[in-house]
């Protein structure tokens, strides 16, 4: 409280309980109240003199701002407050102001008039000590580094022809999963798709990111441990971030000490699969892979000196960090809400495997080969709604504005966090008939597409900092869904509805079924 208002209410307060003074009291204290609200608001508007247009805000907390308004499940309060507040909506976390993006057309206007400008990611505290201190590509703060790492990325560990080459792979360990589920299905066991998927995206990252899988034993629960331990830390909100002065909840609460753990034993892991590497190439061996995988690429890069591109260990290891966790969790998660609204809806459910099983019928061929996916124009449909309703990470991966915008009239300052809700656009009744629908065919004669050109469905992101896994997470998806669709008939345990499936959500960057998702698959 100012010490003017103290005096005042002093000064007006009466000696004994008498209300007889509350009615001045209370025009004193809208007056102090209206003054102070035009003096901040003339102080806002016009630092240097310049009238500054914000976006509309809700109110908010001293110190904190609007970060009680949070909640549990970031991607719905902030839904909820953006009806209210509008498309574009200036929240306060702690000292960081945070612009909220939901609806398409202040998210086309923000990648497309000011992509350059938005293209910084802002600086977090966990970020800093678990990704050698913003080394890796996706939390680099827009400069040479980062531009050199996402060339590689785009040009050479996930262009198209690299995606193509991990074809045998991917069929490899589709059809490990598909065996244990025949075998759970023949028993007549129930079968937890949560953990086949992890199991699955595992492999599959394990191959083309280190070159080989670590299975249990091998150190690979520990690897799972640290992976799951690493996208809890980088999903949750570390207050320290927003109000410096309370930086020590971390420390109390044990989390700094977690961050420590992670970070030292990913870096341990790194370091031992580095040098085992280093040697390997010395002694001329072979890792198992054929060096396509992302670690020997890396590597070869990191040892010529001619590409001129140069990087030391930490950044090296960094780009393998953010290949592993950026693509595992991510591709499960899709995974698992795509047979969770397959399960929900029969009728989608049929169609669906009526056009796999169509498909392959027609050409004869017992396996489904990534060339037919090319025909399964319903499938297609099927994923799109998918992350049209769950996009795993629904309010994308934070920006930063690097210089002063002005976005739909408002003015945004430079240093602001502009996060946009991937998830509330995805359902935004302005844009999507019937959103809350699960209905693929409102994608059959439409050519909206999820690549990061159509704002009204970005689970991917968009522009400079757009992923650069689309292909990779969408071929193996779609692979793996056409051949559970193709093999087998599907059923909620002990004859369950599609309605009584829980779909509720858990998590706060990636967010996934808060329940595994157990299914019963009869072969056929
Ligand atoms: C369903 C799967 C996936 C989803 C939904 C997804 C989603 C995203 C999103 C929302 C972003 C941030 C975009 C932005 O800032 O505007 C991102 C960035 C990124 N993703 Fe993915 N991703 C997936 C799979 C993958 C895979 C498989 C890889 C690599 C193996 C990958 C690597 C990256 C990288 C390196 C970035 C950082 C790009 C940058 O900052 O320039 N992602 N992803």
């Amino acid at each position: 409280m100012s010490s003017f208002l103290r005096s005042m209410m002093e000064n007006l307060a009466p000696p004994s309980n008498s209300i007889a003074a509350f009615p001045l009291l209370l025009s004193f204290l809208v007056l102090f109240s209206v003054i102070c609200l035009l003096k901040k608001r003339v102080l806002i508007n016009n630092p240097r003199g310049t009238m500054k247009n914000l976006p509309p805000s809700p109110p908010k907390l001293p110190l904190i701002g609007n970060l009680h308004q949070l909640g549990l499940l970031a991607h719905r309060s902030l839904q909820s407050l953006s009806r209210k507040h509008g498309p574009l909506m200036l929240l306060q976390f702690g000292s960081v102001p945070v612009l909220v993006v939901s609806s398409a057309d202040a998210a086309k206007e923000i990648i497309k008039v000011h992509d350059l400008a938005v293209s910084n990611r802002p600086k977090l505290r966990t970020i800093k000590r678990l990704l050698y201190d913003y080394k890796d590509v996706s939390m680099a703060p827009y400069g040479e580094l980062w531009r050199q790492m996402k060339s590689i990325y785009v040009v050479q560990l996930l262009s198209n022809k690299r995606v193509q080459s991990f074809r045998n792979l991917r069929e490899e360990e589709t059809a490990l999963m598909v065996q244990k589920i025949r075998e759970l299905g023949s028993a007549l066991l129930p079968v937890n798709l949560t953990d086949m998927f992890m199991d699955l995206t595992n492999g599959v990252l394990c191959r083309v990111v280190l070159g080989k899988k670590y299975e249990e034993g091998e150190g690979g629960d520990e690897f799972k441990t640290l992976l799951r331990d690493f996208n809890t830390l980088t999903g949750s909100v570390d207050i320290g971030n927003f109000v410096p002065c309370l930086g020590w909840v971390n420390w109390v609460t044990g989390v700094d000490a977690k961050i420590d753990r992670v970070a030292k034993g990913f870096d341990e892991f790194l370091e031992g699969l580095v040098e085992e590497r280093l040697k390997l190439d010395t002694d001329g061996g072979d890792d198992g892979e054929g060096n396509n995988n992302f670690l020997d690429m890396l590597l070869q890069i990191y040892k010529d000196n001619s590409t001129g591109i140069s990087f030391d260990r930490d950044c090296l290891k960094a780009q393998i960090m953010t290949a592993f966790a950026g693509g595992t969790d991510t591709t499960y998660t899709f995974l698992e809400w795509e047979m969770s609204e397959l399960l929900r809806n029969p009728r989608v459910m049929r169609k669906v495997q009526d056009e796999v099983r169509e498909i392959l019928s027609f050409t004869g061929k017992p396996e489904i080969v990534e060339e037919d996916l090319e025909k399964m124009k319903y499938l297609k449909a099927v994923i799109k709604e998918a992350f049209r309703l769950h996009p795993p990470i629904p309010l994308l991966v934070p920006h930063e504005a690097r210089e002063d915008i002005r976005v739909m009239g408002y003015d945004i300052a430079a240093g602001t966090m502009v996060t946009t809700n991937a998830w509330a656009i995805g359902r935004d009744p302005s844009t999507w008939d019937e959103p809350e629908e699960f209905r693929p065919e409102r994608f059959l004669n439409s050519p909206i597409d999820f690549r990061g050109h159509d704002f009204q469905l970005i689970p991917f992101g968009a522009g400079r900092r757009g992923c650069p896994g689309i292909s990779f997470a969408t071929v193996l998806g779609e692979l793996v869904l056409a051949n559970l669709l193709q093999k087998f008939n599907w059923s909620l345990p002990g004859g369950a509805k599609g309605e009584d499936l829980d779909m509720t959500e858990c998590g706060s960057g990636i967010v996934h079924r808060k329940f595994p998702l157990i299914a019963v698959a009869t072969p056929r």
